[in-house]
């Protein structure tokens, strides 16, 4: 449940904040969505120990260094090694074979079974296929841990468990477009050959007959053909009927009104379009309301003598109902690309009946369509391995480049956040329910907070559980562990460019470790912002403290008093650790304080005991970032 609070705020008051800052040299930050962060972008970082590239993927939130471009020599082996596998187990386009291999080692073992494919998969980090591969939950439970996305080379997904894969959070992309023209043509290749007996009449001129009477075939011009599913093939095999002379009427609850003016096809409604057409072509996805549409009561509902094409999915015609109808004569002919069980069994009755045409799949068989769903999904499957959000998701939210570019330091500090909340509760396992408030100057329906909301949910569960998190399952898993993420935008008056000012966490029914991060009305309470492209932490509790969220960090509470900074930072200098980031927050002169301590190193159980022997502190917590 996302609920929305719109509530004028004044800027968080930065009082009585005292900050420590180390000089601020450049620091390159990569991100994997590189039409926009590439390697030659560079974000200054207001941190001089900052050496390591970071990046953002959907996989794993932070990863170091694996996609630096200034890899040296030295590293050029190491990293062949860990290339990417990826599995093609179907024929694919070459050109998508020869993108691939420039960015992975690819495997094409095309036609594997599925007992071959449960084997190979555990040692894959992508799986592409086709129509012919079923990517089940059994694959899929081989695959986890390591498999990160399949890719479907053409349109219907029917073929992927995709419940199972959202679960271990693998990735589904397809590839939708590159095929919509092949399909398309098949479709009016399969009407006007059946219309004119082309394949019945080309067979028997093969078996030595000519046979010019048994072979009239019925007229296109002037009949209505009915399409069911108007999107991208639907609408392109109705503009080409229209095109044939013919009358187009379509179904499709989702279809734009004026799309379909524009073509001059009239959208109706489904008894509508299949008791007035002569001749009805599916062009609907297999799914749990399409599966069977076409059955023995809607074949009742038909013109007597209507025919009917298929290039869609097999489990959109009950098969057994389509041969009755043909028996009857209330269908007098059928043309099929696609079947229930593929290949359909040797004796399939509906293969091999007279009245019916039929083709082994060839929808998306062109040349030209092969190559372009090869590129089409061989990019998809690079940048989902670069961790980038792909257009083509089917199982995950699409991020638009320019939103995701935006909100992209803000996710890294969603996640330390979320992190940091779940280290302050003692038990660890306690938390039901995280409110978070998103401040910003921008109004609520302006923010696409899913991102981030995934991201707080990976900080709060991986640190205690073995669940790996990403975007595709963290909506999934929190569910599943019952962890509600309660999210409000709230409106603040603060600079107008910024995406999102800060970022708030509210703990509550739980017992902290730090009593300073305990608000007055008893949540463990932090925030955060993103200043100069880093996450800085800035409120624990009722504290302000600014201190970049980098490294680890130290939380101690203790009376304000001089020499503290000093006498902690030497505990930690005795032990070699260095501090990256200090700062103080307190309610008052020689009042309550915290001292936020960024750390490279973790320091040792000693030095964490003698800083808790600091006698003016009175309590102080390890964070691991
Ligand atoms: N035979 C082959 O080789 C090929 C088959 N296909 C299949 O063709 C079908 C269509 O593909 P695209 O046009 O690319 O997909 P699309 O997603 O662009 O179009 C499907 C349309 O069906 C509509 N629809 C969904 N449920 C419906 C319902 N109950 N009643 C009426 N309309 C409904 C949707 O609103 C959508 O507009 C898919 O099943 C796809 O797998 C696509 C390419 C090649
Ligand atoms: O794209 C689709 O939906 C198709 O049915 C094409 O299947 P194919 O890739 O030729 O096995």
């Amino acid at each position: 449940m996302v609920s929305t609070t719109k509530t004028i705020l004044t800027p968080l008051s930065t009082t009585a904040s005292r900050s420590f800052k180390p000089p601020a040299p450049t620091c390159r930050f990569f991100f994997l969505h590189n039409s926009h962060f590439s390697s030659n972008s560079s974000i200054k970082l207001s941190h001089s120990r900052c050496t390591t590239h970071r990046c953002l993927s959907i996989n794993s939130a932070i990863k170091t260094e694996e996609l630096s471009r200034e890899t040296s020599l030295s590293t050029a082996s190491s990293s062949e090694e860990s290339k990417p596998t990826i599995l093609v187990s179907e024929k694919l386009g070459s050109a998508g074979i020869d993108l691939l291999r420039k960015f992975g080692n690819v495997d094409c073992s095309y036609d594997i079974s599925s007992e071959d494919l449960q084997k190979k998969i555990a040692s894959c980090d992508a799986l592409i296929v086709r129509s012919g591969t079923k990517v089940t939950r059994e694959v899929l439970e081989a695959g986890k841990g390591r498999l990160k996305v399949v890719g479907r080379a053409g349109v219907g997904i029917d073929n992927v468990d995709l419940q199972a894969a959202t679960e271990f959070g693998c990735l589904v992309v397809n590839a939708p477009t590159a095929n919509t023209i092949a399909a398309a043509e098949h479709g009016i290749a399969l009407l006007a050959a059946m219309a004119r007996n082309v394949s019945q009449a080309d067979a028997s001129m093969k078996a030595g007959k000519w046979q010019r009477n048994k072979y009239v075939g019925v007229s296109m011009v002037g009949k209505t053909l009915g399409v069911l599913g108007f999107g991208k093939v639907g609408s392109e095999v109705a503009r080409r009927a229209k095109g044939l002379g013919m009358c187009v009427i379509a179904h499709d609850p989702y279809a734009p009104v004026d799309r379909a003016r524009a073509i001059g096809v009239e959208l109706v409604s489904f008894d509508q379009a299949i008791s007035s057409a002569d001749f009805i072509s599916t062009h609907v996805p297999l799914t749990p309301n399409t599966k069977n549409m076409f059955n023995d009561d809607t074949f009742e509902k038909m013109k007597k003598g209507v025919r009917i094409i298929n290039v869609a999915r097999g489990g959109v015609i009950d098969e057994d109902a389509l041969l009755r109808a043909l028996d009857s004569g209330k269908v007098a002919q059928a043309a099929i690309d696609v079947f229930a069980e593929e290949p359909p069994s040797k004796d399939c009755k509906l293969v091999k009946n007279e009245k019916v045409i039929v083709t082994p799949h060839l929808g998306a068989s062109t040349k030209e369509a092969q190559e372009g769903v090869a590129i089409e999904i061989a990019e998809a499957v690079i940048d989902a391995l670069k961790g980038e959000l792909s257009a083509t998701a089917v199982n995950a939210p699409m991020v638009p480049p320019e939103v995701l570019s935006e909100l992209a330091p803000y996710v890294l500090l969603a996640e330390k956040l979320g992190s940091i909340a779940v280290q302050l509760v003692s038990g660890g396992d306690g938390i039901r329910s995280v409110k978070v408030a998103y401040k910003s100057a921008k109004g609520p329906d302006d923010m696409d907070t899913r991102l981030l909301r995934a991201m707080i949910t990976k900080g709060i569960i991986e640190p205690i559980s073995t669940s790996y998190i990403n975007l595709v399952n963290a909506d999934f898993v929190a569910k599943q562990k019952g962890l509600r993420i309660n999210e409000a935008r709230v409106v603040v008056d603060t600079y107008p460019q910024l995406p999102i000012h800060s970022i708030q966490l509210k703990i509550s029914h739980v017992d902290s470790k730090f009593a300073g991060a305990v608000s007055d009305n008893g949540e463990i309470s932090i925030e955060g912002r993103v200043r100069y492209g880093v996450p800085h932490l800035t409120r624990v509790g009722s504290f302000s403290v600014d201190v970049s969220l980098e490294g680890s960090l130290i939380l101690c509470r203790q009376v304000d008093q001089p020499g503290m900074i000093g006498q902690v930072g030497k505990i930690l200098g005795d032990q070699n650790v260095n501090v990256s980031f200090m700062s103080v927050g307190r309610t008052g002169k020689r009042e309550q304080a915290i001292m936020a301590i960024g750390v490279d190193e973790a320091p040792n159980k000693e030095a964490l005991k003698k800083i808790g022997e600091v006698s003016a502190i009175e309590e102080s917590v390890f964070l691991k970032l």
